[in-house]
Formats: structure tokens, sequence, C-alpha cells
């Protein structure tokens, strides 16, 4: 299939790029670069069935350039930081909601009919029923970015139902490994670079969620797709994560041990009871039983997914 990846040069669109490219397809990728980096695609730079065009999806004209002639738009341009939500939600509505209405509006214009979108876990909010699955409300999210990220997939849905379209959700975890330029992992290694020492923990270290490597969340995405082509939907959600949980301070004690370093903690405190921030959720798990049913299981838990990519982060794999 011919397919476009938007956020295709950042941490999950390129390992999700690698992937169609191995399986034969016509891949092109938009990508403003803000985020993402073209190192993480060079090595399809020039190959016959891959393309990049470098834009910002708030420009409607570049959107529609992008999805002309493509069957599939895999929808992974997003900022992905919930920790700005509180400073910058206009850059959160823009990245993530209305670059989503530009996309839409392009696929209803060019006749493009199917769509997947990674969604957050953060739609839910601090969520009563745990682990939480699919169907649970209402969604009440606690971060701008999970209020965008649900806006998103309301108006997703209404295309798909009002424009003939068919379009698949992933509610990712908190999504982990090589090439991630962002979050608790990255943040750790790059404090005890700084200082070998003492490491600062936001909050109170206490936050607890799931996470799930990349390599899982790719396989997930595409094998999740490929079910859902078999199916007469018009829109289907899934969660992806992992089956456990890990705690920040877990996290730091393996980056520390990793790095072979032992270093104080020092812990903010955080707001609203030891969050790291402002719409921060202190525990998150996703019911995965949907895509198990569907034949989908991650192959490694959080803490397998945490140590194996803190050892990438490092160069040491
Ligand atoms: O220096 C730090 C950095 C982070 N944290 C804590 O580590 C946890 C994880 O923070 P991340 O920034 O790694 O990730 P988030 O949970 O905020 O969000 C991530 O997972 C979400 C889904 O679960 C979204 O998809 C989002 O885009 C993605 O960044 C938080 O509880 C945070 O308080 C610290 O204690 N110290």
């Amino acid at each position: 299939m011919k397919v476009l990846v938007t956020g295709g040069a950042g941490f999950i669109g390129s390992h999700l790029v690698d992937k169609l490219m191995e399986e034969g397809h016509e891949v092109r990728v938009l990508d403003d670069l803000s985020a993402g980096d073209l190192k993480n695609i060079e090595q399809w730079l020039g190959h016959e069935r891959f393309e990049f065009i470098k834009g910002d999806m708030r420009d409607v004209e570049v959107v529609r350039e992008a999805v002309k002639g493509v069957e599939t738009v895999f929808h992974l341009a997003a900022n992905p930081e919930v920790r700005i939500g509180a400073q910058s939600p206009e850059l959160l509505y823009e990245t993530n909601v209305l670059i989503t209405y530009n996309l839409l509006e392009a696929m209803r214009n060019e006749n493009v009919r199917l769509l997947a979108f990674t969604s957050s876990s953060t739609v839910y909010g601090e969520a009563k029923k745990i682990p939480t699955p699919e169907d649970y409300g209402p969604m009440e999210p606690i971060s701008v970015y999970g209020g965008a990220k649900l806006a998103a997939e309301a108006l997703i849905s209404g295309y798909a139902h009002t424009f003939d379209m068919k379009a698949i959700v992933f509610r990712l975890a908190n999504i982990i490994g090589k090439r991630s330029n962002h979050g608790v992992i990255y943040d750790f290694i790059n404090k005890l670079k700084k200082n070998p020492k003492g490491l600062e923990i936001l909050g109170d270290g206490t936050q607890r969620k799931s996470y799930l490597h990349v390599s899982d969340t790719v396989e997930a995405m595409l094998h999740l797709f490929n079910e859902f082509l078999k199916e007469d939907k018009t829109y289907d959600v899934y969660n992806v994560g992992s089956e456990d949980w890990i705690t920040v301070k877990e996290i730091a004690e393996i980056v520390s041990r990793e790095m072979g370093l032992n270093p104080e903690f020092y812990f903010t405190g955080g707001v609203d009871g030891g969050r790291g921030w402002k719409g921060d959720v202190k525990v998150m798990l996703l019911s995965i039983e949907k895509a198990k049913a569907r034949g989908w299981k991650p192959k490694m838990n959080s803490r397998e997914a945490v140590e194996k990519t803190v050892r990438e982060l490092l160069g040491k794999e």
C-alpha cells in the first residue's frame, strides 16, 4: 500500500516507517522536524519507495499535497509533552487538534479513506477503573494534552462516520525505546550525566504507570490495523500498553544502576499530591484484553522495556 506517515521522522513514527519499508510498502513521511530528526530515517532517504516532505501541518496546503495519491494515513505528528499544558495550551491545541482537523479535511478533499491515529492513555484522566478498558467513561482528561487527544479522536470518529472513512485509534501507554528524545528516562540520563552524585525526581516518585517498548508498540499498531481492515467497521479504538506498571522511583533506580552510579535521590514533592506537573496522571494501567483477543500481546513488561531503553539510550544496544 501507499502510506503517509505524519511525524514519520519522530520517535515512534520512524520505527513505524522502518517496519513499513521492511514490509515493502511505499512510504511518504511528512514531518516538520521540530521534534523529529532526519537521522531517524536516514537509512531510507533516496530509496525508490520512500519520500520525505518537510512541512508544518498547520499549513493546509502542505497537508493537502502530502495526502495526494496515498491510500492510508498513519497520523503520528503531535507535540507529546503533557507537561507544557499549563504554560502552552495553544501549542497543544494546534499540534494535536488543529493539525488533525487539517488532515481530515485534506483526506476528505483528496478521497483518502483510511486512517490510523496515535492517541494516548491520558484521554481517560484519572480513571477509577484500573486496568482501564476502552469503553471506560465518562472520560475526564486532567491535562490539556489529554483533552486535545480526546478532541482529535472525536473529530476522527465524526469524519469517519460522515465521510465514509475507516479509522482506527490507538490509545498508547508510556512508549519508550531507542530514538526517544523526551520523557522520564531521557531526563534522568541527562540529569545524571550532568551530576552523577544526585538525581532530582519530579513529584514524589510514586507515580506508577505502564511502559511499553516502541518495538512492541509498532507491532501492535500494524497487527491491529491489519485486523481492522478485515472487519466491516467504520471506527475502532484499542488500548496499547503492557500489563504491569512501574514507579518513577524504580525507574530512577534502574537508570542509576545501568549507568553504574549510586546517586542521592531528591524528590521535589511536585504539585497536587506528588505529581510531576499539573495534569500528570499518577496511576495508569490500560486493559489490553481487546488487543489480546485480536492476537497481539507485548513481548516485554514495563521493567524489561525500561531496562532495554536505558541501555539503548546509553548506546549499549
Ligand atoms: O524528570 C522527571 C521527568 C518525569 N518524571 C515523572 O515521570 C513520569 C513519566 O513522565 P513522562 O514525561 O515520561 O511521560 P508522561 O506520563 O507525561 O506522558 C507520556 O505518556 C503519555 C501516555 O501515557 C502520553 O502519550 C505522552 O505523550 C507521553 O509523553 C511522570 O509521572 C513524571 O512526573 C519525573 O519524576 N522526573
